[in-house]
């Protein structure tokens, strides 16, 4: 064999090795994501935080404008920890999210003068008992139910424990007066502080979400912007959305949705994959939502909101600064303290009302709160203002009597007028229960929109992703901070930017 024969062979075999190696290292990069750091990551927003453009957005109540949301996600089975419908270790003594359900249960009106009574000593449910038996316990008609008192044609002026506290000085509870011929007119609005317009004051409460912007939106830039996304770092994203409060719906969802993002859009830099993840988060959080809280007037009538919750998740507070927000929008509120439990709830809200000028209805200690709520609408109804906001005593979800003396309060009410929105406070700080408590709740008033406070002081702000999902309610305000204007509405966008600023 000849030397150039040699030298050709010799060639032909190093072009066959070096095509087999550049196959070899493109199918690996095919597999592997890599990131460089060519490419600069946007300078981070100064200051971070929550940046929300616009002020609290609120509209009309009425049928026309019931919010849809966009879907309500099935309950993932693999949510719980218990799969064959029995409460397992650790569970909260909830009602199965799978079981049928519970409508308002119809209870029978105690008498005008007979005050309810706070019903701690009640039983919780037995952990055991199934949801039939549940149901059986709370006596849900099947039949057209008796009808219960009427009670707009209740005697309510004279209801004793049962007053209307006018800002100052009361002098006689209106309602105790005969029944007027003509409404009263309306006390004019004395504001007692400045309140901050509502407009561009969120700029305030940026870097409030410090804890879960460190936790979570750092976590995942951290670990989607360190290069290569190989098995392990896919389990540190999804690590990082669980301690996060997502949930592991949310996160399966959240990491399928990153993954096919991030390779079809050949996603090479941090840059890139920021983008990524804020569009991924974005889209989970279904900003198409109808957030504005229906607290204007319609058909003549002021919009009814009801606050409810469990104790100390920060309805009474919640339900301050909505008013702030609202005379600071120019509208007249009325307060109703339906919380007659606690006679220092009832001052608390006292004590809010007084600051913006408004007037509050209140009842007696251990009156019936149903009867408080109707009067403070039917007061508001009176005097035209444009919103009653009525604040209910905390009620354990767990404990059936008191939630279905919740779902009383509110067929009550709607004796009266209708009601618009049916705020459900919750606590982001206490994660999971918070979201056993919502779907309890849903169940007995059906929850128009939730309100998350505290968001200020955890670490786990992924619990908005969750109870929206679980629910297909939105969130519609959140708390950040102890302060009377401290209270923002909730905007996707703004709320991811603030996570990964
Ligand atoms: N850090 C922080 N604290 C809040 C927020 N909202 C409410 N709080 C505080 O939470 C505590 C309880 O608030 P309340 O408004 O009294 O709660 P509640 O639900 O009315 O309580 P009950 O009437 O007992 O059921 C108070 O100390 C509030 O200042 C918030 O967004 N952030």
């Amino acid at each position: 064999m000849s030397t150039s024969t040699l030298i050709w062979i010799g060639a032909v075999v190093a072009a066959v090795l070096l095509v087999a190696l550049v196959t070899g290292v493109v199918l690996a990069r095919r597999r592997r994501i890599r990131l460089t750091a060519a490419e600069r990551r946007p300078a981070a927003p100064k200051g971070g935080g929550y940046r929300a453009g616009g002020g609290i957005s609120l509209s009309p109540g009425g049928a026309t404008t019931a919010p849809a949301p966009p879907e309500t996600p099935p309950h993932p089975i693999r949510d719980r920890t218990e799969v064959d419908g029995e409460p397992g270790v650790g569970d909260d003594a909830a009602v199965p999210r799978d079981t049928p359900r519970r409508g308002i249960v119809d209870v029978t009106l105690p008498e005008q003068t007979t005050p309810v009574v706070e019903e701690p000593e009640l039983p919780a449910p037995r952990p055991e008992a199934r949801p039939a038996e549940a149901e059986a316990a709370t006596e849900i008609p099947t039949e057209a139910p008796p009808r219960e008192p009427v009670a707009p044609e209740r005697p309510a002026p004279a209801e004793p424990g049962v007053e209307v506290t006018p800002e100052k000085a009361p002098e006689k509870a209106p309602e105790k007066a005969p029944e007027p011929e003509k409404a009263p007119e309306k006390a004019p609005a004395k504001v007692a502080e400045e309140i901050e317009p509502t407009a561009g004051r969120l700029e305030r409460l940026r870097g409030r979400l410090s804890r879960s912007r460190g936790a979570l939106g750092q976590g995942l830039l951290g670990l989607l912007g360190a290069g290569d996304l190989d098995e392990d770092s896919w389990t540190e994203v999804e690590d990082t959305l669980l301690m996060a409060d997502l949930g592991a719906a949310t996160t399966m969802e959240i990491t399928e949705a990153l993954r096919t993002e991030i390779a079809a859009r050949g996603v090479r830099t941090p840059g890139q994959a920021r983008q990524v993840l804020r569009d991924v988060l974005i889209d989970a959080l279904h900003p198409g939502m109808d957030r504005a809280v229906r607290a204007l007037p319609h058909d003549g009538k002021p919009a009814v909101v009801l606050v409810v919750g469990v104790n100390g998740t920060g309805k009474t507070t919640t339900t301050g600064k909505l008013a702030r927000v609202l005379v600071a929008d120019g509208r007249e509120v009325l307060l109703g303290a339906a919380d007659t439990f606690r006679a220092a709830a009832a001052d608390q809200l006292a004590t809010w009302a007084e600051r913006v000028g408004a007037e509050v209805v209140r009842g007696a200690e251990g009156a019936d709160p149903a009867a408080v709520a109707f009067d403070a609408v039917k007061r508001g109804v009176q005097t035209h203002v444009d919103a009653v906001l009525v604040d209910t005593a905390g009620r354990l979800h767990t404990k059936t009597g008191l939630m279905d003396e919740l779902g009383k309060v509110k067929r009550v009410v709607e004796k009266q007028a209708e009601v618009d929105e049916v705020l459900l406070v919750l606590d982001a700080t206490t994660g999971q229960n918070g979201l056993t408590q919502a779907r309890v709740f849903s169940d007995v008033v059906d929850v128009t929109g939730i309100v998350l406070t505290k968001l200020d002081g955890t670490a786990k702000g992924g619990i908005v992703f969750q109870v929206q999902r679980e629910l297909g309610v939105p969130v519609k305000l959140v708390g950040l901070g102890e302060g009377p204007d401290d209270l923002a509405p909730f905007e996707p966008a703004a709320f991811v930017d603030a996570l990964l600023s």
